[in-house]
C-alpha cells in the first residue's frame, strides 16, 4: 500500500536524526495528573532519549493516553515537570514545530486531503512555493495521491489514518507520538501503519506509541514502558519485557490476563 518514494528531508535545516536532535532528550520529573480529586497519573519519572521506538503498554484506563498527551504538550501536568533537554527544547515554537502526534481517531480539517497536509506545512512555516510538492510527495508515499482532492472527512477510517501519517511525514518531526493508531483498522491498514512507523524510525524520528496489541508491540518495540494505575511499573528493553517481565502486573498483562 505504501509507495516507494524518497523519504523527505526535515522541513527545517536540521535532519531529524537523534544524533543532532534539537529537542531530545525529553524528561518527565515527578509528573502527576490530578482531575476532580482523582489522581490519574503519579510519580512519573521518564526519560525519552536517543533513537528507537518506545511502546507504551498497559491495561485500559492505566493512563497511557494521558501520559502521551503530557509528553506532547497537549496537557500540562498538575505535579512535577516536563522538560525538553535538547539545545532548542526551551523554545516553545521549536517544540511545536519539531514534534507531531497521531491519534486513534484522526483529526481532519474540513478541506481536501491535500489541503490538510499543505495547511500543516503552512502552520509549520514551510515555504509556500514548496508546500504543494511536498504534500503531494507525502500523499504518494502513503498511497493517497488519487484521493488528494477528496474532502478529508469523507475518507474511510483507514484512509484518514494514512492521511494523518502522511501529514506527519511531510512535517518530518524529530519526535512522533502515536496514540493507538491502529485500534480501529483492518489488518491491511494495520500493516500500512506499522510500515509507516518503521519508515519514520529509519528517517530518524523518535517514536513513542501506545498500543493494546501485544503482537504489534513485539514487532515494533525497542523498549516498553508499562503503565498500570497511573504509574510506570517498567521501562525495559523490549525483548526483556516480553521474555521476563518484572512486575506481577506486567506478567499477567503479557499472558493476556485482565489487570486491574
Ligand atoms: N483530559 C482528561 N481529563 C480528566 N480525566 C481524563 C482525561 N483523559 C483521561 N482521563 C481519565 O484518566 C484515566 C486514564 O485515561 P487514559 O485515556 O490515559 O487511559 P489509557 O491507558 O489510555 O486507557 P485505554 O487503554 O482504555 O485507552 C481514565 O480514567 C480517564 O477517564
Amino acid at each position: 500500500m505504501l509507495q516507494t518514494v524518497s523519504e523527505p528531508k526535515s522541513a527545517s535545516t536540521v535532519a531529524p536524526d537523534s544524533g543532532d536532535s534539537t529537542l531530545l532528550p525529553l524528561e518527565l520529573k515527578g509528573v502527576g495528573f490530578r482531575h476532580r480529586g482523582q489522581q490519574l497519573l503519579q510519580g512519573i519519572d521518564l526519560r525519552i532519549g536517543g533513537r528507537g521506538k518506545t511502546i507504551v503498554m498497559g491495561p485500559n484506563g492505566a493512563g497511557k493516553s494521558l501520559l502521551l498527551r503530557i509528553c506532547h504538550g497537549l496537557l500540562a501536568p498538575t505535579e512535577g515537570e516536563r522538560v525538553w533537554c535538547g539545545p532548542r527544547g526551551h523554545r516553545a515554537e521549536d517544540r511545536r514545530r519539531r514534534q507531531a502526534m497521531v491519534f486513534q481517531r484522526p483529526v481532519m480539517l474540513r478541506r481536501s486531503a491535500l489541503a490538510n497536509v499543505t495547511y500543516a506545512l503552512a502552520v509549520q512555516g514551510y515555504p509556500r512555493r514548496k508546500r504543494r510538492e511536498r504534500a503531494t510527495a507525502a500523499l504518494t508515499r502513503f498511497g493517497l495521491a488519487s484521493l488528494a482532492q477528496r474532502p478529508a472527512r469523507v475518507l474511510s477510517g483507514g484512509e484518514q489514518q494514512r492521511l494523518a501519517l502522511a501529514r506527519a511525514w511531510a512535517l518530518a518531526p524529530e519526535v512522533l507520538f502515536l496514540d493507538e493508531p491502529t485500534a480501529a483498522l483492518d489488518p491491511a491498514a494495520i500493516k500500512a501503519v506499522e510500515e509507516a512507523v518503521a519508515g519514520f524510525d529509519r528517517m530518524g524520528t523518535r517514536i513513542v506509541m501506545t498500543t493494546h496489541d501485544l503482537g504489534q508491540a513485539r514487532r515494533l518495540a525497542d523498549e516498553v514502558v508499562f503503565v498500570c494505575r497511573g504509574r510506570i511499573l517498567e521501562k525495559t528493553p523490549a525483548e526483556e519485557f516480553f521474555d521476563t517481565p518484572r512486575s506481577r502486573e506486567a506478567q499477567a498483562f503479557t499472558r493476556g490476563e485482565l489487570v486491574w
